[in-house]
């Protein structure tokens, strides 16, 4: 399964001569591995390292301190950061299709229901003013995007990995895509194992993208089901740990059973007019609920072994061997998990990419230029 060639670069902290290998390789993984050819898309320029070295050679400090220095106030910045990534990257590519305001009628991303409870906006904004303080107009809103995850990456104890940048910003939003093709968070095994794999990534990769469930905040109304009426039966999941889910329940109680149920399980009956805001008043359970700070990634894999998963796709890691294997492998290995999350987080970030001459560069990253 290992590639060669990918070793070498995934796990160097530093401006090592390895990372220096890196654009052979990112095409490597985008064109063989997402299996599109280059006169598909048109023959957009390849990323480069360091792609603003000549236009603004500051803008990778400018994002790095910029997210450090709000993850000091702000406990949401390294979760909020790094699931912006993945679904702008899920959908479309790393175009930052996902930041886009809705304009004349037309529905945006931001607005999907997959996408009512992300955050983030703000933090976005603010980096990109002081990029175009410093620069005006040169930096991506989609490079910043991947650079900002990596950031919350390494604060949050997870691996650091190198990134190519010169991504461009799209001019569309694709609000019906992420609808329908965002994974839910009832989805089983297979369907979740169909979903990566559109996306070029096997199951090893697809059980190490979920790692990033160690970091954040999960709203109840995502779990509800699972506490209380499982599949229509009255009854809790059976497969949830009775201890955790008197936790998750004592977190998660029954009245709020009466908020209306979540989009994600019907997008179809939802209109579109879902508040960002009111999430952030809605009670939750945190991913790292036993202290896990320390541990990202390794205590999310044991917590899953033990039956303490909190989202049902979390847990249905666990239902089949092929996967259940990764996750006893990530569980007792926290090198072997830091590498395959590099890796695996330099793939989604060079998912569809748009380069030059394509796309372009927004000033303010919610409108088009
Ligand atoms: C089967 C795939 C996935 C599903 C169904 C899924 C679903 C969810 C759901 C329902 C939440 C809770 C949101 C809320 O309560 O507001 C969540 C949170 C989160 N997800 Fe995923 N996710 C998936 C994969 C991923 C991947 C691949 C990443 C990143 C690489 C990721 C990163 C995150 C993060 C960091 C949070 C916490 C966000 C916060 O606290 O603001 N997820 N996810
Ligand atoms: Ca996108």
């Amino acid at each position: 399964e290992t590639k060669k060639g990918f070793r070498t670069i995934t796990h160097s902290p530093s401006d090592s001569p390895s990372i220096l290998v890196a654009p052979s390789m990112s095409r490597s993984i985008f064109f063989s591995k997402i299996a599109k050819k280059p006169e598909d898309i048109g023959n957009p320029r390849p990323l480069e390292y360091d792609f603003y070295r000549k236009s603004c050679p500051q803008a990778e400090k400018i994002i790095r301190s910029k997210v450090r220095s709000l993850y000091e106030v702000r406990s949401d910045v390294a979760p909020a950061l790094l699931r912006l990534v993945f679904h702008d990257c899920f959908i479309e590519g790393c175009d930052a299709s996902v930041l886009l305001d809705a304009v004349d009628g037309i529905d945006s991303e931001k607005e999907s229901p997959p996408n009512e409870t992300l955050k983030g906006f703000d933090l976005i904004d603010m980096i990109k003013s002081q990029l175009e303080e410093a620069c005006p107009g040169v930096v991506s809103c989609a490079d910043i995007l991947v650079l900002g995850a990596r950031e919350s990456v390494v604060l949050a104890g997870g691996p650091f990995y190198p990134l190519q940048t010169g991504r461009r910003d799209s001019t569309l939003s694709f609000s019906e895509v992420a609808t329908y093709e965002l994974p839910n968070p009832q989805n089983d095994l297979p369907q979740i194992v169909a979903s990566f794999a559109s996306r070029g990534f096997n199951e090893r990769e697809t059980v190490s993208l979920l790692g990033a469930h160690s970091i954040g905040t999960i709203h109840c109304r995502f779990i509800l089901n699972r506490l209380y009426n499982f599949g229509g039966t009255d009854e809790p999941d059976p497969t949830l740990d009775p201890q955790f889910l008197d936790l998750l329940r004592s977190k998660c109680n029954d009245s709020h059973t009466s908020l209306s149920p979540s989009p994600l399980l019907s997008p179809s009956s939802d209109d579109g007019s879902a508040s960002r805001s009111s999430s952030s008043q809605e009670p939750g359970v945190e991913m790292d609920y036993q202290g896990r700070g320390s541990g990202f990634g390794s205590l999310y894999y044991r917590g899953l072994l033990e039956s303490k998963g909190i989202l049902y796709v979390d847990q249905q890691l666990t239902a089949e061997e092929k996967t259940e294997a990764w996750v006893r492998a990530y569980a007792s290995d926290d090198s072997l998990f830091g590498r395959d999350f590099a890796r695996a987080m330099m793939k989604l970030s060079n998912l569809g990419l748009l380069t030059g001459p394509m796309g372009q560069v927004r000033i303010s990253c919610s409108k088009v230029a």
